[in-house]
This record gives C-alpha cells, sequence and structure tokens, in this order.
C-alpha cells in the first residue's frame, strides 16, 4: 500500500504506551441501547437512535468509560447515507447525523474527564486523566443490506471491490473529518471488503488511522470462508491501518484466532468478542443462555492478553460490567509473568 503520514503508525502504540501496555475497548453499543429499551428493528438499527435517542447514545458511552474503556466506539455501524436516505433524509442530514455519531461519543469523553478531574483536592497533583480515544465505526455494506451477508459474507458475484468503494467512500470522508481520533471497521465479513476499504484510505487520503477488525465462524475462518490468516496478513501490510483483530465473535474461538493472527502480523492484536449467544437472524432476536456467562468471559481475558491481544473489548450483548470485569482483569494481571 501507499504511505500514509509519519504520525499514523505509531498513534495506537503511544496510546498503549500511555495506557500501560494494553487498552480496554468498549461493549456492545446497540445491544445495551435495547437493554436500556430502544427498539432497533429498523434497517438503520443502532443508527435510528441518532435520530430518535441521542441522549441515550451518550449515556451508554459514558457507562462504558466510567467501567474503563479507553476507547468507545461511536453509533455510526449502521449509519450510512444510503440507508438514510432510504428513510427520506437529505444526502446533507444523513452526513449530519454521521458526524453527529462521532460528537456524541466526543461529548461523552468531554463530560467523563470533566467528571474525573473535579474532586481532587490537592492542587499540586492534578488528578491523571485515563487516555480515551474516539473510534468512528463502519460497519459493512452487508449490515447495511441488512439481509444476512454481514453474517455470511457473501454478496454474490455483481457486487464488486469497486461497488464496496463506492457505496463506503463518503460515508468514510465525513468520518474521517468528524473529530474521531481513528476509524474502526468493524465486522467485515470477507477480504474482499477489507481490500476495498484499505483502497479507499490510500484513494481519499485518509488523515486518521483505522483498525480493521473481522468477524470469524469459528477457530480458523472469517464467515464467508476467507481464511483468517490471510485477511489479517492483508491488514499487516497496509499502512494505515494500526491494529488487526477480530469482533463479534464467540469467546470459545478467540484463543485459536490470536494465535493464527500473531503470527501474520506485527501491528497489536484487538478482540471484542461477542457474549457467545447466537442470533436468530430470521426472528431478529438473540437466543439466550447460548452464550457463556459474564464472569467466564472475564476469566479468558488474562490468556487472551497473554496469547497476545493489548486491545480487549466487547461486542454483542456485553455490558458495562463485563467491560468492568475485563479492565478489573487487565489491571489485576500479573507483571513480568514467566508463564
Ligand atoms: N460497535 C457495534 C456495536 O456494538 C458493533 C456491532 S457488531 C454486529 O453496536
Ligand atoms: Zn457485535
Amino acid at each position: 500500500m501507499g504511505f500514509a503520514t509519519d504520525e499514523t503508525p505509531s498513534l495506537l502504540i503511544d496510546f498503549l504506551q500511555k495506557c500501560g501496555g494494553y487498552a480496554v475497548i468498549d461493549g456492545g453499543l446497540a445491544t445495551e441501547l435495547e437493554r436500556h429499551g430502544a427498539d432497533l428493528n429498523d434497517p438503520l438499527w443502532s443508527s435510528k437512535c441518532l435520530i430518535s435517542t441521542p441522549d441515550l447514545i451518550k449515556r451508554v458511552h459514558l457507562d462504558y468509560l466510567e467501567a474503563g474503556a479507553n476507547i468507545i466506539i461511536s453509533a455510526s455501524y449502521q449509519a450510512t447515507i444510503q440507508g438514510f436516505v432510504a428513510k427520506g433524509l437529505s444526502v446533507k442530514e444523513g452526513e449530519a447525523l454521521l458526524r453527529r455519531s462521532v460528537e456524541i461519543a466526543l461529548e461523552a469523553r468531554d463530560v467523563y474527564n470533566d467528571k474525573s478531574s473535579t474532586g481532587s483536592w490537592d492542587v499540586r497533583q492534578p488528578p491523571k486523566q485515563r487516555p480515551i480515544l474516539v473510534a468512528a465505526s463502519v460497519g459493512s455494506y452487508g449490515a447495511y443490506l441488512a439481509d444476512g451477508s454481514e453474517y455470511s459474507g457473501d454478496y454474490g458475484d455483481s457486487v464488486t471491490k469497486e461497488t464496496l468503494k463506492d457505496f463506503h467512500r463518503r460515508r468514510v470522508q465525513v468520518l474521517a473529518d468528524s473529530g474521531a481520533d481513528l476509524i474502526a471497521f468493524e465486522t467485515i465479513p470477507n477480504k474482499l471488503e477489507a481490500r476495498a476499504y484499505a483502497e479507499l484510505l490510500e484513494e481519499e487520503d485518509i488523515k486518521i488511522p483505522a483498525w480493521f477488525s473481522f468477524n470469524c465462524k469459528d477457530g480458523v475462518n472469517v464467515v464467508s470462508g476467507d481464511s483468517v490468516a490471510d485477511c489479517a496478513s492483508f491488514a499487516n501490510s497496509c499502512n494505515r491501518v494500526v491494529a488487526v483483530g477480530i469482533n463479534c465473535t464467540p469467546p470459545k474461538f478467540i484463543h485459536g484466532l490470536i494465535l493464527s493472527i500473531r503470527e501474520v502480523t506485527t501491528k497489536p492484536i484487538l478482540i471484542y468478542p461477542n457474549s457467545g449467544e447466537t442470533y436468530d437472524g430470521i426472528r431478529k432476536e438473540w437466543v439466550p443462555s447460548t452464550g457463556v456467562a459474564h464472569e467466564d468471559f472475564v476469566s479468558f481475558v488474562g490468556k487472551w492478553h497473554k496469547d497476545g491481544a493489548s486491545l480487549i473489548g466487547g461486542c454483542c450483548r456485553t455490558t458495562p460490567s463485563t467491560i468492568r470485569g475485563i479492565a478489573k482483569a487487565l489491571s489485576n494481571r500479573p507483571v513480568n509473568t514467566t508463564e
């Protein structure tokens, strides 16, 4: 790939150093909004709340910050200009909502920082602020289609890399200029879409770095059947990509996946698994009690970190309690372990 700005590759390395070698990513956003009563049965999914309940989004971001997150991800996963236009909004209004998704997260960070810097009596020693990044979420083309292809990675032969680039181009430009610290390309279902993202980052000379996070169906392959090693190795070759990993995948596959990814990348590895519950795409609901208990999820964290993941959080159906548990597990981990 081409050349990024000089600072791009080091942004996350510097951040991780400031955080003490690891960072906590937030938990599920959409499913947490749902837990608070939002009805997301809509092609816009969580992005519907950008219109209906922006304050609830801010509250959930704040809950994750209070639980110990170092990275919060905006509510733009399923926010697309095409999706907003289909709802009757103008392109301008759609772009404004994309920007708004990031502003809400930035505002939550400000509120959190203000809160944590007041209450200190000792003026000589201002309290140390926890480093926090805001990532602008980009979900896949399949997420926009809302036809299950988000979880199959199968777009059919008529969808080419160019189709995907055209689909994402304006959205990525708008999010890159929104004040976010990085772009989180999430739940990537196939290698084709990762290649489209990488080319877009270069062609549009995107000034903020990105992470690539794939959606896996087992311990070896992303949901389309492309090998995760192949996808991660491709991500490793992109200068503007600062971390590579996996999200919205059951915890039971994560150990094996980290081992495969670390063979092919020198970049920080990120993982934010879902709760392990299965999603019934026909009934459009999660099947309860198919996942792992919150305590079990948290008990894997030390191992994932030892395996080589330095950014750890949760995806769908994880909650602020999960994130609090992850933050605690990582801060209690033994220093200089030889295990
Ligand atoms: N960041 C998104 C969310 O938590 C990821 C969704 S994965 C289907 O809502
Ligand atoms: Zn998810």
